[in-house]
């Protein structure tokens, strides 16, 4: 048995796996990995031999499980599989909140599995980078300290540097609510708006993210972290992040691939609904559930920001 799983072989998972069994032996699960010795999702990225990969589930699981699913699929794979999963440090990947019950990946697997041990790793860090061994600095969250610190030592990898926190909730809504500004930061540079506005967009969707989060209980500190503005700035500003560029198809016009994982999409729609529960102002965000919904056309979008009343920052 290897002391880290990792579920999901979509482009994260096999990353993931791929970096950590440059120091110990990993297994990764996935529902279709049928797929010789390259994901397809990950091109480019052969697995090492200390990676083993199967899609049986009662073969995979190790004390320590990175959960590596997109956030919408993971309440249905932690229903069918709570019971072989619970006990074990679980740790998300998934940066998104769930549209059906508006709770974050952390909050789903307390659910499913009340005995685990629930982490969250999250940050600035593509999937292509971490396979390539690049240096990627990332946060480990857990609100147990000594067992946080733990994972952070198993975790960790000579170009793999994970910073820890307790702040579970700030670290989660970080990755998730930055997705979400990057498709409003795409749209404005794909409708041709300029540099200029997309900064505005990267600033004033900073302030609606620490807003919700610190209204769900997250500590502002963390927002300014690795986890909220480190990953906001990558995925604002780089065309490797598929939520930039379903952002610039949306400004462009243009379509877009279908069945790319957009976790932003959704999670714009669950913030939208949390929106009035809290009583916080997200235009940026509630903007982009209208684009992603198709309620709003991406003409009328400046308009709906720029008219809004004037106010002190
Ligand atoms: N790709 C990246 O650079 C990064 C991704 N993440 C996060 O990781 C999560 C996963 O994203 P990716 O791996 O990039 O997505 P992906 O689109 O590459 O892969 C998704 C995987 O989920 C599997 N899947 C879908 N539904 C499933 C189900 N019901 N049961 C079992 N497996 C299922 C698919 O077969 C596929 O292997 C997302 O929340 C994303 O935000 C986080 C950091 C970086
Ligand atoms: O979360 C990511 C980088 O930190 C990946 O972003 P995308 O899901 O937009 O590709």
């Amino acid at each position: 048995m290897t002391a880290v799983s990792v579920i999901g072989a979509g482009a994260f998972g096999t990353a993931l796996a791929v970096a950590l069994a440059a120091k110990s032996p990993v297994t990764l699960w996935g529902r279709d990995v049928a797929w010789p010795r390259e994901n397809p999702r990950l091109p480019g990225v052969a697995l090492p031999d200390a990676l083993r990969l199967t899609d049986r589930l009662q073969d995979a699981l190790a004390q320590t499980v990175l959960l590596a699913l997109p956030a919408q699929v993971l309440g249905g794979f932690l229903a069918d599989h709570a019971a072989a999963l619970d006990g074990r440090n679980l740790i998300s990947c998934a940066k998104g909140i769930d549209l059906q019950t508006l709770q974050g990946p952390s909050a789903l697997i307390h659910a499913a599995c009340p005995a685990a041990t629930v982490g969250v790793l999250t940050g600035p860090s593509f999937a292509a980078d971490i396979a390539r061994g690049l240096p990627t600095a990332l946060t480990l969250a857990c609100a147990d300290a000594a067992t946080g610190e733990a994972l952070q030592a198993r975790l960790s990898t000579g170009a793999l540097r994970l910073y820890r926190t307790t702040d579970v909730t700030g670290a989660e809504l970080g990755g998730a609510l930055k997705n979400v500004i990057a498709i409003a930061a795409g749209a404005a540079i794909g409708a041709g708006y300029g540099d200029s506005a997309r900064a505005s967009v990267i600033t004033r969707g900073f302030a609606e993210m620490t807003r919700l989060a610190t209204a769900l209980g997250a500590r502002p500190e963390t927002l300014t972290g690795l986890s909220g503005l480190g990953d906001l700035v990558l995925t604002c500003t780089s065309e490797g992040s598929r939520n930039f560029r379903f952002g610039l198809a949306l400004g462009a016009g243009r379509d877009f691939t279908p069945g790319t994982t957009v976790e932003g999409a959704a999670t714009a729609r669950a913030v939208a609904a949390l929106a009035p529960k809290l009583g916080v102002e997200l235009p940026i965000s509630r903007l982009v559930a209208g684009l992603a919904e198709g309620r709003i056309a991406m003409e009328h979008a400046l308009d709906i920001l720029l008219n809004r009343p004037l106010k002190e920052e």
